[in-house]
């Protein structure tokens, strides 16, 4: 009988997963004399690292101390958007009657379906991670265990030192806590455990209303839960555009969301199954007893066991401290990822991986500075941005022309029932140079590639402009964008110019 998998429940899926990302009888390998590169952690930074470096015939070592695939993998991005597809079936199962369906409900809903569904769909994809993987096809010298720096060039794991010329900090981070008194003894789900769940919650309190908060709370409410999202700020995501984080507010409210926005918890004490959140609100009392609390409200660095100290690597509280080129204060020892990056996402930590790779290896100058980054919060509607917002460029003395599509101006949106958001691009004033972009829409997170291909290679909404698109397609709303800058560029001079030659041609 295999050994209980790491993650639970304990289902033939993630015994799957665990075999594959954590194999219960891994033997770690005696360590070379000296590695190229030794990598701590094997989330997406880590595994980039790794399998980059070896693949170019560098010796490497990979230390990971728990689930290879890190948070995307296993606690974040694959089990999160495989629960949101889930609950855009129930949804749109519920909102079918406009197409002439009959109208369904949730009561033929099965959340344990969902989440068996969850289940099989990663450990599917881990085989992309896993152990063996790393170990036969790539050639990497993989350490199960955690590790520390027990010198300025050594790593310590599994009472094994690994020697290294140079080492990559790739140990991304973990769900902060907020400060409330009796939150930690009556106990809440982080996203280490919520995709553990085998039960549905009835009453769920999301605590941050970030992309975590805004993504679960959505499709908790959507597979049936009562939700109480509750957010600090008067608002929710706060990263994002002011219009584009209005649009998905009003929807999470329509569907039935209990949003409280600008609330202070300040207590909250368990009795028999229940859970009592006090709130503070414009100075009154509210009282929300819920069976499950969520907490979503950022991140902290997971660097407390790897004695940064003895290998003379800086840190603060957001993390390890690296230069533009990803380097550490140990000239030997580079980061990447959510251990040291204001952007944690996955895409990021691949990049950086990428940047650290060419910099820690070949002596490149890459530049994190030089990114352009897209991100996607997978609500519905979701909320793809790039590049700079109005604010960042008025920040950097910029002017900026800003124009705006909404998507009821567009067919296939209409056709489609989606006609919820925007298109919005920030361009350099009297140019057509694109700062940065933000996307409302059912599939943002798809239309927001255009836009970023564009800005990372220098070209302009004219390029778009002359650019043409399938009709109907939502991504339309980006070509209309352009024709619209376009139209800016008709002054009163360049009209009656126009129109003279026009009149003169008529004879
Ligand atoms: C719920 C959720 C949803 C998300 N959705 C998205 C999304 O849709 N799109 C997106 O781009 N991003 C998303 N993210 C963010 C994304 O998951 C992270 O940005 C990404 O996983 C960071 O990768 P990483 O390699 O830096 O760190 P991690 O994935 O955290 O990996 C770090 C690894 O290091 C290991 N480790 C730590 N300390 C040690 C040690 N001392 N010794 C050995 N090993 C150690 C850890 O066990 C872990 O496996 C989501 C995150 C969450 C929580
Ligand atoms: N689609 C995606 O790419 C995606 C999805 C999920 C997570 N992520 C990544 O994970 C990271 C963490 O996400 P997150 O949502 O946990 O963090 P976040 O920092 O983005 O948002 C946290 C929210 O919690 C609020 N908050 C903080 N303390 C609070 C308190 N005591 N009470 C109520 N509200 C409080 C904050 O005001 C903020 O709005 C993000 O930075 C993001 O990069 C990305």
């Amino acid at each position: 009988m295999p050994a209980a998998p790491l993650i639970l429940p304990d289902t033939p899926q993630n015994r799957q997963l665990s075999e594959n990302v954590h194999p219960c009888h891994w033997v770690n390998p005696e360590p070379a004399e000296r590695y190229n590169l030794v990598v701590i952690g094997a989330g997406t930074a880590g595994l980039i690292c790794a399998a980059g470096a070896a693949g170019l015939g560098a010796k490497v070592a990979l230390v990971e101390r728990n689930l290879m695939g890190g948070d995307c993998l296993n606690t974040g991005c694959v089990p999160s958007k495989a629960l949101i597809r889930a609950a855009r079936a129930v949804y749109d199962a519920r909102t079918v009657s406009e197409f002439g369906m009959q109208d369904s409900n949730l009561a033929g809903f099965d959340f344990k379906v969902a989440m068996e569904r969850m289940q099989r769909l990663r450990a599917g994809i881990s085989r992309h991670d896993s152990a063996t993987r790393f170990r036969d096809e790539l050639g990497v010298d993989l350490f199960i265990g955690e590790a520390c720096f027990s010198g300025p060039d050594s790593v310590h794991v599994d009472g094994k030192t690994l020697q290294f010329k140079k080492a990559a900090i790739c140990t991304g981070a973990r769900a902060a806590a907020p400060p409330v008194p009796g939150l930690a003894e009556a106990g809440y789900l982080t996203n280490e455990t919520v995709f553990s769940l085998t039960e549905l919650p009835l009453h769920l309190a999301v605590i941050g209303a970030g992309p975590i908060g805004c993504e679960l709370a959505q499709t908790f409410c959507r597979f049936g839960s009562k939700v109480t999202l509750i957010e600090l700020a008067p608002a929710i995501l706060g990263r994002e555009d002011r219009d584009a984080a209005a649009i998905l507010q009003d929807a999470l409210i329509r569907e039935g969301i209990d949003l409280q926005l600008g609330v202070k918890i300040s207590a909250v004490e368990s009795r028999d199954d229940q859970k009592i959140l006090h709130l503070e609100k414009d100075g009154h009392a509210i009282k929300i007893t819920v069976d499950q609390i969520l907490v979503g409200v950022g991140r902290a660095p997971n660097i407390e066991e790897l004695a940064l100290q003895t290998a003379g690597v800086a840190f603060d509280r957001s993390g390890v401290k690296v230069n533009d080129q990803l380097q550490t204060t140990n000239a030997n020892i580079y980061a990447a990822g959510d251990v040291c990056s204001a952007y944690k996402f996955t895409h990021m930590a691949d990049a950086q991986a990428r940047i650290l790779l060419a910099n820690a290896l070949f002596k490149g100058r890459q530049k994190v500075s030089d990114l352009i980054v897209p991100w996607c919060t997978y609500t519905d509607p979701e909320i793809a941005h790039v590049g700079m917002s109005e604010q960042d460029a008025t920040a950097k003395g910029i002017n900026v022309t800003t124009l705006t599509i909404p998507l009821s101006d567009i067919d296939r949106a209409v056709l489609d029932g989606e006609t919820e958001g925007f298109a919005r691009v920030h361009l350099h004033k009297d140019t057509d140079r694109i700062l940065g972009a933000t996307i409302v829409a059912r599939h943002a997170g798809e239309m927001i590639n255009e836009l970023t291909l564009a800005i990372t290679n220098n070209l302009g909404l004219g390029a778009i402009a002359r650019t043409i698109h399938p009709y109907p397609t939502q991504a339309e709303v980006i070509k209309k964008l352009a024709d619209s800058y376009n139209r800016t560029r008709l002054t009163p001079f360049l009209t009656r110019l126009l129109s003279g030659w026009l009149k003169w041609q008529r004879g």
